[in-house]
């Protein structure tokens, strides 16, 4: 349904343009003001999508109804009515926002195309505002699922080394055992540099298989391999100007572990099958839970590609090490898990958050968020010390 608001002196006028809509779309609705200050009341109190109002009015006339509307509802769409002489104001009134002109008397034709038109333009710029509110929430959200939770001194540390090396463009091989925030902290180096209206791209080494992490990073041409049907560009590629994660880099087989230590080397990557070589402008990011001195010296990872990625070593500890961040993990998990996932809102007791702190977390932070997810599921509120001795078993 599209509502209109005929704005027109003569009565006349008015009668001829509502029959001439209401007959061409029953889902219009039609609303009439014999003057501008009765129009400018009217749109105050409904929701019109358009309005067709005269240029020339006593009291108010159409270029103040226009200019006053607009600052009230910037969607509204105009459509000016000009008579003989003023054309000048009418090309006036599109610079001041109207949608289009029509000149009196108007011609059956254009008048309905014109209103077509500019209610189809109406319903762009409505879907183009939801679209931009409900993408102004996702960011939020997504900022939200990386917040960094924890003032301990060791998380402190790992942040101030984070603030330092977000503005550089120096590598950063992020170590630390399974859940502890390994891809937490590649989010906030890449949000905190220069690059972040730019891709971050992540590559889970280990998810993907020797055989294809070549054309995953570098990109392939068509026909080069069994399954390459058309040309792919590589992950270096979508990420040219921002940051590559690299996760579990130490899974990276040693064939990969050449091709990518020769684009940190030249800054150029080739697609597999192809001759040609692409500049690319990446800064890289790589993480890993294995002690990779251990795997040079079995002869798993490359010495030389390890000193190309770790100009800058970050460790990130075990939650066994920042006990004291428990508490406000837990508070932050619960909250978002009643938020986001509709769990019913439970607070945890003090004796629930010491029990807590006394658990061996190997799974670490991971660990813990699942957990407190089960207690949230299954514990009373507030959740007790019981509840975590009856549902967290070690
Ligand atoms: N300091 C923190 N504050 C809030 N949430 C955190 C924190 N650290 C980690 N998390 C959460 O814990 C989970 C595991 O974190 P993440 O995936 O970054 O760990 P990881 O070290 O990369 O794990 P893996 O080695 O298994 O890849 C995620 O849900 C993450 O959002």
């Amino acid at each position: 349904m599209s509502k209109i608001l005929i704005i027109e002196d003569e009565q006349a006028i008015r009668n001829v343009l509502k029959s001439i809509l209401m007959d061409e779309d029953p889902k219009w609705v039609v609303d009439e003001a014999e003057n501008g200050l009765v129009g400018i009341e009217k749109i105050k109190q409904n929701e019109y999508d358009l309005v067709i109002s005269d240029i020339k009015m006593p009291m108010k006339d159409g270029t103040e109804v226009l200019v006053e509307a607009m600052e009230y509802n910037p969607e509204l769409q105009f459509v000016m009515i000009s008579g003989h002489g003023d054309i000048e104001i009418a090309v006036d009134c599109l610079k001041k926002g109207a949608f289009d002109f029509l000149s009196k008397p108007p011609d059956l034709n254009r008048l309905l195309n014109t209103v077509r038109i500019a209610l189809d333009h109406k319903s762009l710029k409505s879907s183009n505002k939801a679209l931009k509110k409900e993408n102004k929430e996702l960011k939020k959200k997504v900022s939200k699922k990386y917040t960094m939770i924890g003032d301990s001194p060791e998380l402190t540390q790992v942040k101030t080394m984070i603030e330092k090396v977000a503005t550089t463009d120096a590598r950063v091989l992020i170590l630390g055992p399974n859940g502890t925030g390994k891809e937490l902290v590649a989010h906030h180096i890449h949000e905190q540099s220069t690059r972040n209206k730019k891709p971050l791209v992540e590559v889970n080494c280990a998810a993907i298989p020797a055989e294809l992490i070549e054309s995953e990073l570098f990109g392939h041409v068509k026909g080069s391999f069994t399954g390459a049907v058309k040309d792919k560009q590589g992950k270096f590629e979508l990420a040219d100007g921002g940051t590559i994660f690299l996760d579990e880099i130490g899974d990276m087989s040693l064939s990969a572990q050449a091709k990518v230590l020769r684009a940190l080397q030249e800054g150029k990557v080739s697609p597999v099958g192809s001759e040609k070589e692409i500049n690319v402008n990446v800064r890289v990011l790589a993480a890993t839970n294995k002690d990779l001195r251990k795997e040079i010296d079995e002869g798993r990872f490359r010495e030389d590609l390890y000193h190309r990625l770790a100009v800058i070593i970050i460790n990130v500890p075990g939650l066994n090490d920042r006990k004291d961040d428990i508490p406000a993990l837990v508070n932050h998990f619960a909250e978002d898990f009643s938020l986001n996932l509709g769990l019913e809102n439970k607070s945890f007791d003090d004796k629930a958050h010491e029990a807590l702190k006394e658990i061996d977390w190997t799974g670490n932070i991971r660990e813990l968020r699942n957990v407190v997810e089960r207690l949230m599921i299954l514990g009373a509120n507030p959740i007790s010390e019981e509840d975590v001795k009856m549902y967290v078993k070690k």
